[in-house]
């Protein structure tokens, strides 16, 4: 087993936000690039799976990777982990071997497949692409134990990075991945999805999450309660989140209609003040605090 992304390559992905980028033809793929390098995405995720058939594999890849002016991220999620690629087994895999081959910085692949892909890697020819190793669960929410058995599972596997996605019923859903952030010896990252799941997004960069994941803001139906670039970079200044940054925010349900963030991040920034003002979509305000009690969060109104 090696984790084994260089400090210099972890830096560039440190913190960074990776937008999802999405399209149906290899135009529209183009577009969604160049439209997340403007609105500051850090790095891409070329989520292959977006596209429709026929997909000239290699024709693609080599014309995608000439043109992202960011670090990108290779993904080509089947249906069973999320996406929208129905097709034959094996073409997914070797698309993504293909990708390594052809000198992606990272390619994402799903901890089911993970042994299989390995095997057929060849890590020496491929030395300057990291693997991400994913783990999908979209119908519950991963407690503290599953989190950490699951953890354990997928570092066997022996990739470089560890990616767990799943969906936060509840906004006490997402502590335990903060937890595993925080004491994780690994590159790590978690997205929570759904609604309760942005604080994670939100958050991650205090608790060390390698990289947190947002959409484009012309594409917000791609990936339903993801976070837009701007909302992000602009709104929550995700950039200035470190360990030490105080966290603020509004309780409520609804609260996503509520312009404090805008407000108040604008007024931490200008006095540069190291604090956040985010949205907290609470349903049961008594699990709320008796779930982040140890979080030592600054302050809600
Ligand atoms: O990181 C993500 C986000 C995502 O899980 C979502 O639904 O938000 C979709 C995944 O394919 C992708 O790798």
């Amino acid at each position: 087993m090696q984790f084994s992304v260089e400090r210099e390559r972890e830096k560039e992905m440190e913190g960074g936000v990776c937008a999802l980028v999405g399209g149906r033809s290899l135009e529209e793929m183009k577009g969604a690039i160049g439209e997340a390098a403007e609105q500051g995405a850090h790095l891409v995720e070329l989520c292959l799976d977006t596209i429709a058939p026929p997909f000239d594999t290699t024709q693609h890849l080599s014309s995608l990777l000439h043109l992202c002016p960011v670090p990108a991220i290779v993904s080509f999620r089947p249906r069973w982990a999320g996406g929208l690629y129905d097709r034959d087994e094996d073409e997914r895999l070797r698309t993504l071997l293909l990708a390594a081959e052809l000198g992606y910085p990272f390619v994402d692949i799903e901890f089911e497949s993970a042994s299989d892909f390995l095997v057929r890697l060849d890590r020496q020819r491929c030395k300057n692409c990291k693997i991400i190793i994913s783990y999908y669960n979209g119908s519950e929410s991963l407690n503290s134990d599953r989190l950490q058995d699951l953890m354990a599972e997928l570092k066997e596997l022996g990739g470089d990075i560890i990616k767990f996605i799943s969906v936060a019923q509840r906004i006490t859903d997402v502590a335990p991945m903060f937890q595993l952030l925080s004491l994780s010896n690994v590159p790590s990252i978690c997205v929570a999805t759904g609604e309760r799941g942005q604080i994670c997004q939100l958050l991650s960069r205090k608790y060390g999450g390698l990289y947190i994941v947002g959409s484009l803001d012309s594409s917000e139906g791609l990936v339903p309660c993801q976070p837009t670039l701007s909302r992000l970079i602009k709104t929550f200044q995700i950039a200035r989140i470190n360990e030490r940054t105080e966290v603020f925010g509004l309780i409520s349900c609804p609260v996503n209609h509520s312009i404090g963030p805008v407000i108040h991040n604008a007024a931490f920034s200008e006095i540069n003040y190291n604090g956040v003002y985010i949205p907290f979509l609470v349903d049961d305000l008594a699990e709320f605090f008796k779930v982040y009690n140890g979080f030592n969060f600054s302050g809600f109104r």
